[in-house]
């Protein structure tokens, strides 16, 4: 079979890629582009945005030295072609596999990862921070930060923006604007942008005084500046209004076009010898050579298996229905309860497909509000629907939510406000690894008073507590459940309101209890089906409410059972294990108490299953747990 990839297959760090003439760069990123499709279509991961870099990654390898020059990418998950060119290609098809590479930069795996990254926002603080210290040294490195127009509109890259207008530091700051986050990007920021990027004078302006620029080649850096600033004063007049970047003291470049590598080549080049904050806007399109991803963007951010020739999913067929994903069962049922309760609104930084809240804004578009990449925004925004006598349910994955710490405390349940927060990708999530597994929320937000915690064993249990949640109305309410689907194709059941803080028994026994918090309850309940085919009874309870707990339930429990396992997928260290045994504690003869968690480490990618075995909280580690404590005395963890 002919070589898909003569130029390609030569490349395997960049500076392979610099031995090629500047035309070479064209056919490069073709194959490139090439190798991402045929790679993401049978090894899924996210898609549309490393297509969307394909020719700035070439060209940021081509004209800086990497890694000595640091290349920060903010989120990361564009990364793809990066990854490809500094000696990851042969190993590509392990991309977010168990033990295999990340699918986002991650300095454990290359010098070429100058930062690790996953979460939003963070790309121009790192890069300041490596600049500065660059500066301090003496060094003449270049930092490069490349932000996405989405991420752009998370407040932390203000903060470094502001920072970086404050020092000289080189620092370049690469907006890869695309119009797109996950789904359509959101905000007055889209907006400006998009005059930036059609406004036809200072476009024309912009290419003339650019060639200006050329033309003079033994131009001094002192003299471009100077022309630079001209341009500065005379775009601001333009525009009637001062580009936002140049008055943050960065000098901004652009818009050009992020898909002419041979353009990006020279403008790079160009930059490279102007000192001091500079960003260069580029525009380009998500999904950009692949037409089924440039026509559907949201799909194709993160596609699942897909055919390469016609681009249409391939759907693993199965016998019978399948549950539904966590995600449906809350938007269908936040659709259910707006049109029950008039107070009820949605809020969402940035996933509304993620969580399915675009169910309730197709429906009620009028009733949710997606605030861009912006978490905590998105929980004093609640906070504030709230103080005014809304109920609003702010959907935030439980990993993002770590962004938003204090605003759960400052603001919502310091004032007891009747905000329901819905933690989404609670607990392990599989594929994106330790950046996204949603395994603190359980140990950070257990401290904080006001706040009652649930996590529902199924959907129906889901349901009844948005529910709930709603009725309650005398304070904050938080809500945790997986990424993934849940264990019932019938449970559109009619609401039932469940009594605060009540957990529930599940499944009899003799010989020991689990206590459980959330779906993962189910693997106890396999486990225990099968120890009993062993005559070892196992007792399940349902605590459903991590706060305030059940310690009524509690205490028949601890009069009943010597012997305990507690199972969360969260963290041990604070989670729900320690609030049990902070109550058995409290009593006379303690029982003895097993926890089964996530341990005092970071879990990296691969499948659930794969990670829930690692952690032994699947259905084999518990019944290998419950053997041993019913057959042995086991230390207390
Ligand atoms: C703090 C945080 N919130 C939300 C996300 C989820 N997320 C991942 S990529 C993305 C959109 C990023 O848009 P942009 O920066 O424009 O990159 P593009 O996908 O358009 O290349 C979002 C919201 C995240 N990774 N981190
Ligand atoms: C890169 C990023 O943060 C998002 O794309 C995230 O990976 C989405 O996760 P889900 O696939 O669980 O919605
Ligand atoms: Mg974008």
């Amino acid at each position: 079979m002919p070589n898909r990839y003569p130029l390609l297959g030569k490349i395997d760090n960049p500076e392979d890629l610099k031995k090629l003439k500047e035309e070479d760069l064209v056919p490069v990123c073709s194959e490139l582009r090439d190798f991402i499709i045929d790679s993401v279509s049978c090894n899924p991961g996210h898609f549309g945005a490393s297509l969307g870099v394909v020719e700035l990654t070439v060209a940021l390898h081509y004209v800086f030295n990497t890694p000595y020059d640091r290349l920060v990418w903010d989120v990361g998950h564009q990364a793809y072609a990066h990854k490809i060119l500094t000696g990851r290609k042969s190993v590509f098809h392990t991309n977010r596999k168990y033990k295999g590479i990340s699918g986002f930069p991650n300095r454990k795996e290359s010098p070429f990862d100058s930062f690790g990254v996953g979460h939003s926002s963070t790309s121009i603080s790192a890069a300041l921070g490596m600049a500065i210290a660059a500066q301090k040294k003496g060094e003449q490195r270049q930092v490069i930060a490349v932000i996405g127009d989405g991420s752009l509109t998370g407040g932390m890259a203000f903060e470094g923006l502001n920072n970086a207008g404050a020092n000289n530091a080189n620092i370049l700051v690469i907006l890869n604007d695309n119009n797109m986050a996950i789904d359509p990007n959101v905000g007055a920021l889209k907006e400006y942008l998009l005059d930036i990027t059609t406004s036809k004078t200072y476009n024309k302006f912009k290419t003339d005084v650019w060639n200006a620029l050329g033309k003079f080649e033994n131009l001094g850096p002192k003299a471009r500046r100077l022309v630079q600033k001209l341009e500065g004063s005379v775009k601001s007049a333009l525009l009637h209004r001062s580009n936002l970047f140049e008055s943050l003291n960065l000098r901004y470049f652009g818009p050009v076009d992020g898909h002419d590598v041979e353009y990006l080549v020279k403008i790079l080049n160009d930059l490279k010898d102007i000192p001091g904050p500079k960003l260069l806007h580029c525009i380009t399109t998500k999904g950009k050579g692949y037409k089924p991803a440039e026509e559907n963007q949201t799909a194709f951010h993160a596609p699942g298996l897909f055919d390469r020739e016609t681009g249409k999913q391939i759907v693993v067929k199965h016998e019978k229905p399948l549950p539904p994903k966590y995600q449906d069962v809350f938007g269908e049922t936040l659709l259910e309860l707006a049109i029950m309760n008039p107070k009820i609104y949605g809020i969402t930084p940035a996933m509304p497909s993620g969580c399915s809240m675009n169910i309730l804004m197709d429906k009620l578009p009028e009733r949710a509000f997606d605030v861009g990449i912006a978490e905590q925004h998105a929980v004093t925004f609640a906070a504030g629907m709230a103080a005014e006598g809304d109920i609003p349910f702010c959907n935030i994955y439980s990993s993002f939510s770590q962004r938003a710490y204090d605003q759960i405390i400052h603001d919502v349940a310091l004032q007891n406000l009747p905000v329901v927060m819905c933690l989404d990708r609670a607990g392990i999530v599989g594929e994106d690894g330790a950046t996204h597994h949603g395994v603190f929320d359980m140990a950070f937000l257990r401290p904080i008073p006001n706040i009652t915690i649930v996590s529902p064993l199924n959907e129906v249990e889901l349901r009844n507590m948005m529910f709930t949640a709603q009725l309650d109305n005398q304070g904050p309410w938080v809500i945790r459940y997986p990424r993934g689907r849940g264990e019932l194709t019938d449970w559109k059941k009619p609401f039932r309101a469940l009594a605060k803080g009540k957990g529930q028994l599940v499944r009899e026994g003799r010989d020991l209890a689990i206590l459980c918090i959330g779906p993962i309850g189910n693997e106890a309940i396999k486990a225990a089906n099968e120890l009993s085919l062993i005559d070892i009874e196992v007792a399940i309870y349902d605590m459903r409410f991590l706060k305030p707990l059940d310690e009524e339930l509690l205490e028949e429990v601890r009069l009943r059972f010597q012997k305990i396992i507690t199972l969360e997928d969260g963290a041990l260290a604070g989670g729900f294990g320690s609030a049990v045994l902070e109550y058995f504690c409290s009593k006379a003869n303690m029982p003895q108490v097993v926890r089964l968690g996530i341990p005092d480490k970071f879990i990296e990618h691969g499948s659930p299953t794969e990670l829930y075995r690692e952690c032994g909280i699947d259905k084999e580690g518990i019944k290998a747990t419950a053997f041993k404590l019913v057959n042995e005395n086991i230390r207390v963890k």
